[in-house]
């Protein structure tokens, strides 16, 4: 065997010695330091399309060394590496000659003064170069080089392994943010199921929930854009038997006419250009647990045909089969539209119409249950001071909480949100300023059949206040006092404060503990 080829068949064993591609590349320099009088040897990768060099790994003397982060070439730098002359094999005498190495090893902290690169390549594909560096100036030889381009196989092939490895790591990343974004999404989902409101302005509406959760019922929700019709469906979904099963929303205004079969019920493979696999539809996803038909009012007529023969015979047939698939499934839709108008004018079928309404919850404008509002306003400061990280204590004043709730609110609740959000945004103090709707300050109009129960929400005390500001920990200690007030001390139970203020008894009693309410 020739000196060549031994050394061939020594560096493909020191390779393949480790899947570790540090330890494959510190034991392969174990003998290219005996062959070279190397300091050290690393692998680099040009990645395609971005300005980036991404350092695979290096090893010196001292065994596999720590291979750095990605470089980042300026632009003139990136045009010499892809238009310039380099060749596929580069003896560079004086590492300070060649801009692009110089930076390169100068940004992986490689101290190096001469440097043998080759190209490692594969498929015709180039992967990156395997450097192979001294600390002294003019130290290898043409020989040498040639010598190491006869090892450009095993090189490469370590990296593309390397690089596949890296992907299916980075796969299993991608994974696990889509496990996070999943979690965030069902914790995102609980957090719905907590109806700001449950015992003042929707406390009717909470009790028809309540009546309807664990039955398998359909359920028709109606009431304006924004007043948390989607909030009421999960809380219907999440006080049901199936609420640790799918909860499927489909947005039925947003899909466009053409599609909405396959979306609602699925296709099978080939059943129409670009159906190139089978897919379950929202309705099969849905299987066990309930879905959440929003804008039902925007579905055209042609569906409504298909949804009622669904609802009808709880089955669906996939797009482009024939086989029937039984489903168990409940129904909850919303709409801001009055379905009984677009009945009269042939805009919804009235036979759809009558399976969907068994049984309508309608939720009031914000404006019809203003004694909700500095609820809101402290459940949104609340969530958003958390997710914005505020590093400051938040504070409304009372003449900005009686013209939060004496706005005409056409947006409801997420208007509310989205003007809290503003105003957090704008306040660098905490101080929220909410001078920008404009409008009265005047004590708000409470709706009559919830008047008794309203009363507690707004007790702000505001009339005695004046324009003085005070906290919100006041404000919560004031809150908390009227609320004992008006269960004379009761805390627990029916008709305790905990029920009133819609938290859990022993959370009130921290609170007081904490407020010093004794
Ligand atoms: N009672 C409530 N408690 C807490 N948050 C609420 C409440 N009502 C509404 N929200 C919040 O207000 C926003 C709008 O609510 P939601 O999407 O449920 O309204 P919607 O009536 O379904 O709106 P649309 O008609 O546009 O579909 C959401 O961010 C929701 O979390």
């Amino acid at each position: 065997m020739s000196d060549e080829a031994l050394l061939y068949q020594r560096i493909t064993d020191s390779l393949s010695s480790s899947l570790e591609i540090e330890q494959a590349l510190a034991a392969s320099f174990a003998i290219i330091e005996r062959q070279f009088d190397a300091d050290g040897i690393y692998l680099n990768v040009f990645v395609p399309g971005t300005k980036e060099i991404h350092p695979i790994a290096h090893a010196d003397r001292n065994g596999a060394a720590v291979a750095g982060n990605d470089v980042i070439l300026a632009d003139d730098l990136v045009v010499s590496l892809k238009h310039g002359t380099r060749s596929s094999a580069m003896l560079i005498d004086q590492v300070s000659e060649d801009p692009i190495t110089e930076f390169v090893l100068s940004e992986l902290a490689i101290a190096a003064n001469s440097v043998m690169l080759v190209n490692l390549d594969i498929d015709k594909t180039h992967l990156g170069v395997v450097g192979v560096y001294s600390r002294s100036s003019n130290h290898f030889s043409k020989e040498q080089l040639k010598l190491l381009s006869a090892l450009a196989g095993p090189y490469s092939l370590v990296t593309a392994f390397a690089l596949q490895r890296q992907d299916i790591l980075r796969d299993n990343q991608i994974l696990q943010m889509e496990n996070r974004a999943l979690k965030h999404a069902i914790e995102a989902q609980g957090a719905h199921t907590e109806v700001v409101g449950e015992s003042n302005g929707l406390k009717l509406v909470m009790e028809q929930v309540g009546a309807i959760a664990q039955l398998n019922t359909t359920v028709l929700i109606n009431g304006e854009t924004g007043t948390g019709k989607e909030v009421i469906a999960n809380a219907i979904h999440a006080r049901s038997p199936r609420h640790d099963k799918p909860f499927i929303k489909v947005n039925c205004g947003a899909i466009p006419d053409a599609l909405i079969d396959s979306e609602l019920f699925g296709h099978e493979k080939g059943s129409f250009t670009g159906a190139d696999k089978t897919t379950k539809g929202y309705f099969e996803q849905a299987n066990g647990g309930t879905i959440f038909l929003d804008e039902l009012g925007e579905l055209p007529l042609s569906a409504q045909v298909r949804l009622l023969r669904v609802l009808q015979n709880k089955t669906i047939v996939r797009v482009g089969s024939v086989k029937s698939i039984e489903l168990d499934i409940r129904v909850i839709a919303a709409t801001h539209r009055d379905l009984t108008d677009m009945v009269e004018q042939g805009k919804f079928r009235e036979d759809l119409w009558y399976r969907i309404s068994i049984f309508p919850i309608h939720i009031p404008s914000l404006q019809q249950r203003q004694q909700d509002i500095p609820l809101l306003v402290y459940h949104f400061i609340d969530s958003l001071s958390r997710t914005l990280e505020l590093p400051y204590k938040v504070q409304v004043s009372n003449d900005d909480l009686l013209r939060l709730q004496n706005h005409p609110w056409k947006g409801n609740v997420r208007e509310l949100m989205n003007v809290v959000e503003r105003a957090l945004i704008q306040s660098n103090d905490g101080q929220l300023d909410f001078r920008f709707l404009g409008g009265v300050i005047a004590e708000p109009e409470i709706a009559g059949a919830e008047q008794e129960l309203a009363k507690p929400s707004v007790v702000i005390d505001v009339s005695k206040a004046g324009n003085k500001l005070i906290s919100l920990e006041l404000m919560n200690k004031k809150y908390i006092e009227h609320a004992l007030y008006l269960t004379k001390g009761k805390i627990n139970g029916e008709g305790g404060a905990a029920e009133l203020l819609d938290i859990h008894p022993n959370t009130l009693r921290s609170r007081m503990t904490k407020l010093n309410i004794g």
